[in-house]
């Protein structure tokens, strides 16, 4: 009798176009999610194509530099295997096995192809791990939506751990801290002596109502700075938050990183950012941190300007994932943080945590958790 344990490791992440032709129906499908686009279900396919249309140009622009496509799925899988690796080695146990898949949210690979993988793997569990530290609704909570819908069209059911988010995860922190660490050395050795160096730990951004609503993104990113500060252990560390990426006309989180470049050109003081809600190179790193902002803090007079690289593979960063996992599948929880339990204050009412039943399982996912979303109306439908 095959007494194998198979557990399947499913990273969620966004996805990006792998060709010019594939910008414009990724675009459409990010736009038309119900999770990014909140208008009444009936408006937003057709507004979703409307923006998805007009941001096309840009877009295809900015991957254009990148040759066309985007790297995340590459770096995503060489993330996934780089995992396998530390999980298999780790076990000691004969009879486990781990296999990571990907589930990515806009592009292929869809959850839909991933959960038929990890069904014809013959996979005995499934741990779902977000790659982005911090939960928001427009990402993990997005992707939990799409992964429980795409596990019951393929006839999936499976003891499930979800891992909702990891923002101040003590192995990630001192990973993270490692590489703002070598990069402000470089930095440092390049700048005239006594110079000024701020760090400006960079986010993606997110619509105001989204977290006024009660998104915990905001409050995570602020926790994860925190906890990379208290890791680096630099006494007086010049350091700001700051948010990267707006694309709608509605009113985002701030300070914009433009903002926090004109603040560091007024005190004359050079920058070294570092992304931190991002775990692998892409176009918002590539293109719109190394050639986007640098030239804007190159216009402003910004006295220099560094960046520290994301963690793609770098073997702590994958060393903690593997812990994360291994105390995820520990833990018997159906959702879990970095740290078990939840973490978010109660004002952060779209935490996944508020939902967990009495019974401490995990609800089928839904956005915003407020009865009558679109999502909710299709599950009560289903
Ligand atoms: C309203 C729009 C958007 C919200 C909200 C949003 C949140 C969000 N996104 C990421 C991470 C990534 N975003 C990526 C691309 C991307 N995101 C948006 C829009 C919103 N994101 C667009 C339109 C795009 C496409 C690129 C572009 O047009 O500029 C990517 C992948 C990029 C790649 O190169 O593959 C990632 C990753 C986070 C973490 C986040 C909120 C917490
Ligand atoms: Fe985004
Ligand atoms: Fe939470």
């Amino acid at each position: 009798m095959d007494i194998m344990r198979r557990v399947a490791v499913v990273l969620f992440n966004l996805g990006g176009p792998d060709s010019p032709e594939a910008v414009r129906p990724f675009l459409e499908n990010l736009f038309t999610d119900p999770a990014i686009l909140r208008v009444p279900g009936f408006v937003r396919p057709w507004l979703g194509r409307f923006i998805a249309a007009r941001r096309t140009k840009a877009a295809s622009e900015n991957y254009a530099i990148l040759g066309g496509r985007s790297p995340l799925l590459e770096l995503t899988e060489e993330q996934g295997r780089a995992l396998e690796a530390a999980l298999n080695a780790g076990t000691g146990a004969a009879d486990e096995e781990h296999r990571c898949f990907v589930a990515m949210r806009y592009w292929h690979p869809f959850s839909e192809e991933a959960a038929r993988a990890v069904r014809d793997w013959g996979a005995t569990e499934v741990v779902l791990l977000p790659l982005y530290p911090q939960f928001s609704t427009t990402t993990t909570g997005s992707s939990m939506v799409a992964w429980d819908e795409a596990a019951r069209a393929v006839g999936l059911r499976l003891p499930t751990t979800t891992v909702c988010c990891w923002h101040s995860d003590e192995g990630f922190a001192a990973a993270t801290a490692a590489l703002v660490r070598e990069a402000r050395d470089k930095a440092l050795a390049e700048l005239p002596a006594g110079a000024g160096l701020r760090v400006l730990f960079s986010a993606h951004g997110l619509p105001e109502s989204i977290v006024k609503r009660g998104d915990p993104y905001q409050w995570q990113v602020e926790r994860t700075v925190a906890s990379v500060v208290e890791a680096l252990g630099v006494e007086g560390l010049d350091h700001q938050v700051c948010y990267q990426s707006r694309v709608t006309p509605q009113r985002w989180i701030g300070p914009s990183t433009e903002e926090a470049l004109e603040t560091a050109a007024e005190d004359k003081v050079a920058v070294l950012v570092c992304p931190i809600a991002f775990v692998s190179e892409h176009s918002e790193t590539l293109v719109e941190l190394d050639v986007e902002y640098r030239e804007a803090a190159h216009k402003l007079g910004v006295p220099g300007y560094f960046r520290v690289p994301t963690q793609n593979s770098d073997a702590d960063f994958i060393a903690s994932l593997a812990a994360l996992v291994r105390r995820a599948r520990g833990s018997g929880r159906e959702l879990c943080s970095f740290a078990g339990a939840r973490q978010c204050p109660k004002a952060h009412g779209d935490c996944p945590h508020a939902k967990v039943r009495g019974d401490g399982r995990r609800p089928p996912a839904a956005l915003g958790g407020k009865a009558g979303t679109p999502a909710a109306k299709v599950r009560e439908a289903a």
